[in-house]
């Protein structure tokens, strides 16, 4: 588990941020390398792990996130990096350079994407150097803007609209988006220019600027590794960059139509996104929350590099203006909060090759167990893998040691442990059936019990009747009746199953569970892996028995197990949507109010500071630009207005 880590960059002051604070001081204090202030915003201090300053070059932005990002990816790592902070704030400069400027490789200027296009296959010919082609590397770009709550694809000439789809395989994947193959780094850059183009071209057309809608542009690094035995380890990861949408609040005041549907979804956006790291933050502190990724398409599509299976950056860029560190100080406050998110990173791989190379791997690593159980070291072997790198996944640790019979131990076990799963399921599943079935023959028994004795009653009363009706009591009609009844009783009678039906039927069962519990350790698709599964038990006992498996191998669903739930969790499904639905409302529309209190607040503070009028003005202009609601800005003229008349 690993935190979100945070670079805080600060760009230089801007010509006309100079003309506007008549000052070129900075909004942002330096306490300690990794410790700011904003002095004019009160003594909230901010620590992160890396803190770039106006003399921050694009290497320096590289060497902490870029290539340590690259290198994560290599190994089979999902990562991600996030570009935030207001608009101007220098997040295009950042991630790609001087804007609109399209830099060449020389460039002291290019942004992290260009020199992460470079390392990357930089380090893809190493490896494939290193391994002697037995390691091949495939990678796979797109490139999409997420606008208005609507995914575009930029590789698209016509920047068409995409949907968004989720499934067991593939977790959340964009349906249908354009993937190009890319070799070099310049074929990368080339698809990064052609969709940033394609960006710029829908922007003007659809009148709309491009800060106020997200960028990804995604790389799947797929390597391919020949094993001697014949298999095939494939290892996948995904390195998203994200260029966010101007982090500071649209206003809805004054807006209609179009614009306020935009303002009013970056809002959302935006504000999911805090959302979501506040319930990831609430979860880390061990309350139960649940986190709302659906709630857009940005958190959605970006789940697995929050609180999941991403190794993560965040770039907080800020600008050092005084007239900007409202803006930066909410900037800070986002990135504080985001660096507590813990992620689990895990590589993702997997292994392909057919039944007898299977087995003939298998016959060899039977061997070694054998041999590794006499005390022998293996050939070749170097330092084994821990019992947590093996569980966890981690297996950079068995790569650096260049150890493939370990890295075929962990496939086999993953089996093993999958096929141990599902005969556990299958015992829990028999459990329940015979259960049931004793429980329904109970009940069956009382029903019959129940019957004989009303048989016995009506037999005894049929027989006082008898002895009446011989002396003229009870009418041929009555005692046809009687018949009748009796007749329908005894049918119900026959038609009971047989006690011993029940009794064969659950002694059937017995039998079923027995069989499948005596067989549970076999593998039985794969002839001859048996001894190597039993094996491989005792070496998880002996080797991992301190780590959770249920959390480190998916389980594999049994589809009987589900059978006519699925109308159920679908109806819960729609309740608890409606109701997320209903308390995402809230809470945004309380966020805004919280934020706007909050302007309000430090507003009155700053005012209370003020030494002139054009200090006094400039807060009051300030402050009511950043408030959004009603309410709060009519206290806020309440409040101004005190301070204009005191002067
Ligand atoms: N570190 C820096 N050094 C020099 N100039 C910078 C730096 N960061 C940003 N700039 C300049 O500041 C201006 C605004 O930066 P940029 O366009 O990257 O901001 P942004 O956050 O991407 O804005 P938007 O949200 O509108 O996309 C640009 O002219 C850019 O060249």
């Amino acid at each position: 588990m690993d935190n979100i880590q945070v670079f805080m960059r600060i760009r230089p002051l801007s010509e006309d941020e100079y003309r506007r604070d008549r000052s070129s001081e900075s909004a942002v204090r330096m306490l300690s390398e990794n410790t700011v202030c904003i002095p004019s915003q009160r003594s909230e201090t901010f620590t992160f792990d890396h803190i770039g300053d106006e003399n921050c070059t694009q290497q320096n932005v590289f060497e902490a996130v870029g290539k340590r990002a690259v290198d994560q990816c290599i190994q089979g790592y999902n990562g991600t990096i996030f570009a935030y902070g207001q608009t101007g704030s220098g997040k295009t400069f950042t991630m790609q350079g001087a804007r609109d400027e399209f830099t060449g490789p020389d460039d002291e200027l290019r942004g992290l994407i260009p020199r992460c296009f470079e390392y990357l296959f930089t380090r893809i010919a190493e490896e494939e150097a290193r391994t002697l082609g037995r390691v091949k590397y495939l990678c796979k770009a797109s490139y999409i803007e997420i606008y208005n709550e609507t995914i575009y694809d930029l590789l698209d000439p016509l920047t068409r609209t995409c949907a968004m789809r989720e499934d067991i395989k593939r977790g959340v994947f964009i349906d249908n988006v354009t993937e190009e193959t890319v070799q070099d780094p310049n074929e990368a850059y080339d698809v990064f220019v052609r969709g940033t183009t394609n960006r710029h071209v829908s922007a003007t057309s659809m009148n709309r600027e491009s800060s106020r809608s997200h960028s990804v542009l995604m790389l799947v690094i797929q390597s391919l590794t020949q094993m001697d035995s014949g298999l095939t380890e494939i290892r996948e990861s995904k390195f998203s960059l994200v260029d966010l949408a101007g982090s500071e609040r649209q206003k809805l005041a004054n807006t209609s139509g179009l614009r306020l549907k935009e303002a009013a979804n970056i809002n959302k956006s935006l504000s999911t996104l805090g959302n979501v790291i506040n319930s990831l933050v609430d979860i880390g502190n061990g309350k139960s929350r649940h986190v709302n990724y659906r709630d857009s398409k940005l958190t959605f599509l970006l789940r697995d590099s929050l609180g999941g299976n991403s190794v993560t950056f965040i770039i907080a860029n800020v600008s050092p203006a005084l007239c900007n560190d409202m803006e930066t100080t909410s900037t800070l406050r986002f990135a504080q909060r985001a660096k507590m998110i813990r992620n689990k990173a895990v590589v993702n791989q997997d292994m392909q090759g057919n039944v007898p190379q299977l087995q003939a791997e298998i016959q060899r690593l039977k061997s070694q167990i054998a041999h590794l159980k006499n005390g022998n070291p293996v050939a070749g072997s170097r330092t084994p893998p821990t019992a947590d790198s093996v569980m966890s996944g981690d297996t950079a640790a068995l790569t650096s040691n260049g150890n493939q019979e370990h890295r075929t131990t962990q496939f086999l076990l993953i089996l093993a442990m999958r096929k141990l799963r599902e005969s556990e399921r299958q015992k829990a599943r028999y459990a329940e059936i015979i259960f049931e079935l004793k429980d329904s023959l109970d009940r069956r028994k009382r029903q019959l019990q129940q019957q004989k004795l009303v048989l016995k009653l009506k037999n005894a009363e049929i027989a006082a009747l008898r002895r009446n009706a011989s002396i003229g009591y009870v009418t041929s009609a009555e005692n046809a009746a009687l018949r009748e009844e009796i007749t329908a009783l005894q049918s119900i009678l026959s038609s009971q199953p047989d006690s011993s039906d029940l009794l064969i039927e659950n002694l059937q069962l017995r039998d079923e569970l027995e069989y499948h519990l005596d067989n549970q350790s076999s593998l039985s698709d794969l002839p001859g892996r048996s001894e190597a599964i039993v094996a491989l038990e005792s070496l998880i006992t002996t080797k991992a028995h301190t780590v959770d498996l249920q959390s480190s191998f998916p389980i594999i669903p049994d589809d009987n197990v589900y059978v006519g739930l699925e109308d159920k969790i679908k109806q819960a499904k729609h309740e608890i949507n409606d109701l997320e639905l209903q308390r995402d409302k809230l809470e945004f529309q309380l966020n805004s109010i919280e934020e706007d209190w909050q302007c309000v607040n430090d507003g009155a503070h700053k005012l209370a500071e003020a030494n002139n009028d054009q200090e006094t003005n400039d807060i009051i202009e300030k402050t009511m630009d950043s408030i959004v609601g009603d309410q709060a800005r009519d206290t806020w003229s309440t409040i101004s207005s005190l301070y204009t008349r005191s002067y």
